[in-house]
């Protein structure tokens, strides 16, 4: 998946498929776009020649679902996930449930989860586990003499995608 982040961007295909962390926004409709497929007229021939010689660079974006950082982190981290329709899918009736069913959910397992994260550290791994694939990829594309932009997006716990796509909008500009 690649994004022009420097030149003149032309935004990609976003891909209604999936909703973010809810406590950011309006669950009732789709209005949350992840950035799942990105492709754009002349991506093939641009990329025949090193992206550095033109003085573009690509945006790569690592998705991942996320995890709390933190013991704190833990019943936030697991409201975004229970609110999240494409997990817990109720019928269309009970759609508004949603966030009390999670508020619900979060609140009675959160004990529980944070036992489980204390024992391997008080967080989830995940964020170290994505941060470090994306020095490896951008070391390795950089060897290359590919620079680019790595942004790491999560679904549920932080760098949410609309973190990662408006860091990489400014970083466009
Ligand atoms: C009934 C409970 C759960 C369902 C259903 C469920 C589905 C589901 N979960 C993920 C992705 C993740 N889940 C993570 C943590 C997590 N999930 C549940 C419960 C259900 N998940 C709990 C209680 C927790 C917290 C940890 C724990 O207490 O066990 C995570 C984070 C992992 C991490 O590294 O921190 C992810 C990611 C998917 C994709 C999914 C259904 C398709
Ligand atoms: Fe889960």
């Amino acid at each position: 998946m690649y994004v022009k982040t420097s030149g003149n961007p032309k935004i990609c295909k976003f891909v209604p498929s999936f909703y973010g962390p809810v406590q950011k926004r309006n669950l009732s409709g789709r209005s949350f776009c992840s950035l799942e497929v990105c492709t754009y007229p002349g991506l093939e021939s641009e990329s025949k020649s090193p992206a550095h010689a033109t003085e573009e660079r690509f945006g790569v974006l690592l998705l991942n679902l996320g995890g709390p950082d933190t013991p704190n982190d833990v019943q936030s981290f697991l409201f975004n996930l229970f609110a999240d329709p494409d997990i817990i899918r109720l019928p269309r009736l009970f759609r508004f449930l949603q966030r009390p069913l999670a508020q619900l959910i979060s609140v009675l397992r959160a004990p529980k989860s944070k036992e489980g994260y204390a024992s391997i550290g008080g967080g989830s791994p995940l964020r170290k586990i994505i941060d470090d694939q994306a020095i490896a990829l951008r070391n390795a594309l950089e060897a290359k003499e590919t620079p680019v932009h790595v942004y790491v997006a999560m679904r549920y716990w932080h760098p949410f995608t609309e973190e990662a796509v408006q860091q990489a909008s400014l970083n466009s500009m």
